[in-house]
């Protein structure tokens, strides 16, 4: 179980533009749900996916796995368990490396193996057919440099690279967004697979309402750092599209976002 505990989180403390974003906000995430996290611009999103990687300081509160607190964890320590893939397709992959030494990087993350002892050839094989399941023909492009790839490609790569090593979690950051539809399509479906096939506890911030809706086991909405809609069970299985979209929209009125 993921838990979010009691957090405050400001913004520019003390100064002029002092934003106070989360105040005791709290949050549990069960293993191996898949949870979609919509909401306005600027509703905090971004901001709970950094919490919990520990990307940003907050000011009070913890994050845990299981009853076990992961905030003053270094980074590799938390990284250990914990897999992100973010909007930008070239966040996460080195654009100047290829496909092969990208993933051997990935391989190896946590270890003390790097690229200075070259690359592992006997892991070849076994990138070449985690290429293959992909289904998009990138198993023959080991040797390609990552920057030569189309955003598609790439960002099925980042997915690729973020769950290859055993994980529990996988933090997914508006990771379509910068796709065309026909390519997001095929990453969310492929997000989908990875995330039943690994059983990962996943949280997945989308603009894309259809995908909350298809793809969540639990959907929350975000307004002014509060969560204002949790459906999860049989509940989010009876939410349509339209509930979600009519939700979205008043919620947008009453706040003025
Ligand atoms: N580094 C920062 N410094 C100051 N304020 C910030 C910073 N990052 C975020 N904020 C503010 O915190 C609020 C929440 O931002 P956040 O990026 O978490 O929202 P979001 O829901 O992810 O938005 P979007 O959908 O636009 O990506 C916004 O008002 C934003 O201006």
């Amino acid at each position: 179980m993921l838990e979010v505990r009691d957090i405050t989180k400001i913004y520019n403390p003390g100064t002029l533009t002092e934003q106070r974003l989360f105040e005791h906000f709290s949050l549990t995430v069960e293993e191996g749900q898949f949870v979609a996290i919509v909401g306005s611009n600027g509703s905090g999103k971004t901001s709970l996916l950094n919490i919990i990687c520990g990307s940003i300081p907050i000011e009070g509160g913890d994050v845990l796995v299981g009853s076990r607190s992961i905030s003053k964890l270094k980074d590799y320590q938390r990284y250990a368990t914990m897999g992100r893939v973010y909007q930008d397709p070239a966040a996460g992959t080195c654009p100047n490396l290829t496909m092969l030494e990208n993933l051997s990087l990935a391989d190896n993350k946590g270890g003390s193996y790097g690229l200075g002892r070259g690359v592992n050839k006997k892991r070849i094989d076994f990138y070449r057919q985690q290429l293959a399941s992909l289904g998009l023909g990138l198993e023959d492009k080991l040797d390609v440099r990552m920057g030569a790839l189309s955003g598609g490609q790439r960002q099925a790569v980042a997915l690729l690279m973020a769950t290859m090593t055993p994980l529990k979690f996988l933090i997914l950051d508006e990771h379509t967004a910068a796709l065309d539809p026909k390519t997001a399509e095929v990453i969310m479906a492929l997000t989908d697979r990875v995330i039943r096939e690994k059983h990962l506890t996943a949280m997945m911030v989308t603009h894309n309402l259809r995908y909350a809706v298809e793809y969540g086991d639990r959907i929350l909405m975000m307004n002014r750092g509060r969560v204002v809609l949790d459906r999860a069970g049989a509940e989010k299985r009876a939410t349509s599209m339209d509930d979600i979209l009519t939700m979205f929209n008043q919620i947008s009125l009453e706040t003025g976002n």
